[in-house]
């Protein structure tokens, strides 16, 4: 087990180079099962989540090949497995992307259902409910979904009109992979309209696919007959953009990120605004100038394009040390606060009343040992460390590693005092009755 330990303090400068976006990243090299030959995907970042990925593949029977650092080449041969377990998909909910490219593909899945997590119980009824619409069968039984298409389809789904009971990213990326190799035309209603659709779009169609207006919440996809192989490069990843500008502001720092695409993070950017920050943009960079201490803000996650929820963790923890009160509303999952605790132990004042979080902004935080409890906990952690006085510990990063490329060194090269380091087994020392 590994922790980071971070001494508070340094006020982050410099340029940081963001990664690919592991939200592209994953999907993407998921719906590569559909292609007929190979597909060489660059700006993949190294991440846990892309490893898992990779090994769900090789479960599968679809071989790959590191390329360079960040490129991937995926050979999907024509007949493979078409089984998901158990022992992966605990590790990795997004491995249910798998079950739109393994329909429409084998014409069978068996996908072992995700259970909850950390933030939430994350059911996966649209995705089973919009396969069904397009003609699969789908039980579930011994905890995996079991979907084939019938025989009298002649093993292709059909297109569907879909209209999505609630704003899904998966979802609809799932059910964009199933339509493009589906017989007729599928029309997704209330789709969810992230950048992260829009490449998977980008990709589907580099391959030969024809999938019309992703990023809007109807998205219309002509089925074709097979997919070729291609080269595609994923988007750069607005969460970890919005992650290093927010600890530039708490630090009361002055970054830039390169690499980026600041197009997608306009909800982001005009809180940063709204806290004090000086935002400067060119086509793939973005500058962060802080002026003193930032300004609290208030806070509502909801589906893009407003304030995504992956952001909201690091907002806490900027308000945490803001001036002033506010709070912050969470309206996609139900049990995404576990950093408060936490913060809170670093002396931070904020207040739970259902899904919302006041938070009342402190001069200082003090360096605590914590615990990471998800992804984007973990980074708020990282966030307040950098900002308490004395040292933080943070515990359990393998959350952190599944969504942030090397961290500690982009960060320790924006002059951060952060590095990693082994746990020793605790030793409880026990007194005498
Ligand atoms: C790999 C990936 O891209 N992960 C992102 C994706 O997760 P993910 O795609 O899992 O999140 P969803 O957009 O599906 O979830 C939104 C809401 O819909 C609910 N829901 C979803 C599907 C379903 O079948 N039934 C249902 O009730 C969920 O419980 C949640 O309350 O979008 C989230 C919301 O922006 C982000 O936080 C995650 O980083
Ligand atoms: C919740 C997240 O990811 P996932 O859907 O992979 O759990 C996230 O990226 O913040």
């Amino acid at each position: 087990m590994e922790k980071l330990v971070v001494q508070g303090g340094t006020r982050l400068a410099g340029d940081v180079r963001i990664s690919g976006a592991k939200n592209a990243a994953l999907p993407i090299l998921l719906a590569s099962i559909l292609a007929k030959s190979g597909v060489l995907i660059h700006n993949v970042p190294r991440l846990q989540d892309v490893e898992t990925s990779l090994d769900l593949l090789a479960e599968l029977g679809i071989p790959h090949q590191r390329e360079a650092d960040n490129s991937y080449l995926i050979t999907p041969p024509d007949e493979h497995g078409h089984i998901a377990p158990y022992e992966l998909v605990k590790t990795m909910r997004a491995s249910i992307l798998v079950l739109g490219p393994l329909l429409a593909k084998c014409g069978k899945a068996e996908v072992s259902l995700p259970g909850g997590c950390a933030i939430g119980a994350r059911p996966v009824n649209l995705h089973i409910e919009g396969m069904r619409q397009m003609g699969a069968e789908v039980v579930v039984e011994n905890g995996y979904i079991k979907a084939h298409v019938p025989a009298t389809l002649g093993g292709r789904l059909q297109g569907a009109h879909i209209i999505m009971d609630m704003v899904s990213v998966t979802g609809t990326e799932n059910l964009m992979m199933a339509a493009a190799l589906a017989n007729g035309i599928t029309v997704i209603e209330n789709a969810a309209r992230e950048p992260e659709i829009i490449d998977l779009a980008n990709f589907l169609n580099a391959l030969g696919a024809d999938v019309r207006d992703a990023g809007s919440d109807t998205i219309t996809i002509h089925g074709v007959e097979s997919l070729h192989g291609g080269e595609y490069r994923v988007l750069p990843d607005r969460i970890e953009t919005g992650t290093f500008l927010v600890a530039a502001l708490a630090t009361q720092g002055h970054i830039r990120c390169t690499h980026t695409n600041p197009d997608f993070l306009d909800s982001v950017l005009k809180k940063l605004t709204e806290a004090g920050a000086e935002i400067r943009k060119g086509p793939d960079w973005i500058e962060l100038i802080s002026h003193g201490r930032p300004r609290a803000v208030n806070v509502v996650t909801a589906p893009h394009p407003a304030f995504p929820t992956d952001m909201q963790a690091q907002f806490i923890a900027l308000n945490s040390i803001a001036e002033g009160t506010c709070w912050v509303r969470e309206t996609i999952f139900e049990n995404r606060f576990m950093h408060v605790p936490e913060l809170r132990r670093m002396g931070a004042n904020i207040e739970l009343e259902g899904n919302t979080a006041i938070c009342t902004g402190v001069e200082k935080l003090t360096g605590a040992q914590v615990m990471c409890t998800d992804l984007r906990a973990s980074a708020s952690l990282v966030i307040a460390g950098m900002v308490a006085q004395g040292t933080t510990e943070v515990e359990r990063v393998y959350h952190i590693d599944r969504g942030y490329e090397a961290i500690e060194t982009k960060l320790a090269g924006l002059g951060a005092q952060i590095e990693r380091a082994k746990m020793c087994p605790t030793r409880i020392k026990r007194t005498q009755d």
